[in-house]
């Protein structure tokens, strides 16, 4: 589209003059809206896009409203600059009615962030991890040798009972046998249905409020004194923790918090459904894995960065400002694009191969590799459980090759990039487990 001057303002590059300011119009989604776009093009929504507009941030319409998307290092780190950026009301309703739910540390900002944040981090010392990857170790144990005895089984839903008795356990979290399976599809469900529509979404809603529900009777047996957790759980700090003011967490939200601890760590089955995924396409890292001790933790990055989870962060801008002469309006919605930051070919060669020894040679740096958000984790909204889903993928990695046996039987593993969040079709089926012995 030609603008009034004759220049073509859907391309980036181009300048106007307004006053003395030179400024870049801001390049534009050709459509009118890009909601139908967004839920057929997926993970590659923003990535496509930027690619045919020749740059890293561009505008469009989702919902009819207007949003700024972004790509790569660059705009990763202007997004995690809290002078810029806010998350109150940035991400929408459906995911907070499922996925996040209302009132938790994503929506908050400035001290009370800081504040909040600082309770997840005391759950995520090295010491903690380390309780918790043996408590997730123990669940292996017994899972190989039950798998051993079925005919078949779904790595996806397996994994995610192996999670979620460990976390529960880790957590406090009183959970029954009985209850196992219960809890485990529950909070599955949060995470499948953020980015499902009409029933499958409303079933993660009220699952949502079933666990909240149940999380919120724990905390209130803890403050009642009827249960007493261990005292560096996450119940126990969420439950008793008070501010300067001596005042304690409101129930919900602090259920929406303990939520916030359980549901990521179950999810941390996806990854691991697609570590055995890339063992089965990539066999020949098998090997590799057993002679050099540093390739678990490239392969699990790799895995980390090439597989689609969680597919933008968003924000709101805080206050006018401007960046590479690109207004960005108070207000505005700002999606950063994760996945497509991994697989930006300004930072990665051959973004789209799987190449775990690359990262023999990454930078390190906290914004060109941001499965799980970017910036800083005390500081910034990156993931708290960063390091603890790094080091439970290389324990499932360690079990995967080294302590079983398996077949992958004929199954559906196209992974659908339009599936918000994606996995293979099959959930990965194994046959024939057996469990080898360390000796
Ligand atoms: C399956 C693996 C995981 C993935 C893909 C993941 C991904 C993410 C992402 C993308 C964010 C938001 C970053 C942003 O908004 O800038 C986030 C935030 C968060 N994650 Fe994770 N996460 C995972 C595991 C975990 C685990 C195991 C925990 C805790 C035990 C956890 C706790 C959190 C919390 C509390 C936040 C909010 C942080 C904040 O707002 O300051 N996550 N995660």
């Amino acid at each position: 589209m030609l603008n009034e001057h004759g220049l073509n303002i859907y391309k980036s590059g181009l300048f106007f003059f307004k006053g003395l300011i030179i400024m870049t119009t801001i390049p534009k989604d050709k459509a009118i809206d890009s909601t139908p776009a967004l839920l057929s093009d997926g993970y590659n929504f923003i990535g496509n896009r930027c690619d045919e507009l020749g740059t890293d941030v561009f505008e469009t319409r989702l919902m009819m409203k207007k949003v700024i998307c972004m790509r790569g290092e660059e705009a990763a780190r202007v997004f995690y600059d809290t002078d810029r950026f806010n998350r109150k009301k940035a991400a929408p309703k459906r995911l907070q009615k499922t996925l996040f739910g209302e009132g938790g540390v994503q929506g908050i900002d400035g001290e009370s962030h800081k504040n909040r944040k600082e309770l997840f981090m005391s759950l995520m010392s090295a010491d903690s991890i380390r309780q918790l990857l043996g408590m997730i170790g123990q669940e292996w144990e017994l899972a190989i040798k039950k798998w051993s005895t079925l005919k078949e089984v779904i790595l996806l839903n397996e994994t995610e009972e192996i999670l979620c008795r460990a976390v529960c356990r880790w957590a406090g979290v009183p959970l029954k046998d009985s209850k196992v399976s219960k809890r485990t599809k529950q909070i599955s469900s949060m995470i499948t249905s953020a980015g499902e529509i009409a029933l499958d979404h409303y079933k993660g809603r009220r699952n949502r409020k079933k666990a909240e529900k149940w999380i919120s009777g724990l905390i209130n047996k803890v403050r009642s004194g009827k249960i007493i957790p261990g005292e560096q759980s996450a119940l126990a700090v969420f439950a008793q923790h008070r501010d300067r003011d001596g005042n304690r967490l409101d129930e919900r939200v602090a259920a929406v918090e303990i939520l916030n601890v359980l549901r990521p760590t179950v999810a941390i089955g996806r990854f691991i459904v697609f570590i055995a995924h890339a063992l089965y396409i990539y066999p020949e890292y098998r090997d590799k894995l057993l002679q050099q001790p540093e390739m678990s933790e490239w392969f699990v990055q790799e895995v980390r960065r090439v597989y689609p989870f969680f597919p933008f962060a968003a924000a709101r801008v805080k206050k006018d400002f401007e960046w590479n002469g690109i207004h960005f309006p108070k207000g505005r919605r700002v999606l950063l694009d994760l996945y497509g930051t991994n697989h930006h070919a300004g930072t990665w060669d051959d973004p789209e191969v799987f190449r775990p020894e690359r990262f023999k040679h990454w930078n390190g740096s906290p914004y060109n590799f941001i499965p799980q958000g970017g910036g800083d984790h005390n500081t910034n909204h990156r993931c708290a459980g960063e390091w603890a889903t790094i080091e439970t993928m290389k324990l499932a990695l360690d079990y995967i090759v080294k302590k079983m046996r398996y077949n992958v039987p004929q199954q559906d593993l196209t992974i659908d990039m339009s599936n918000f969040p994606a996995i293979p079709e099959s959930r990965f089926v194994i046959t024939n487990v057996n469990s080898v012995s360390s000796t």
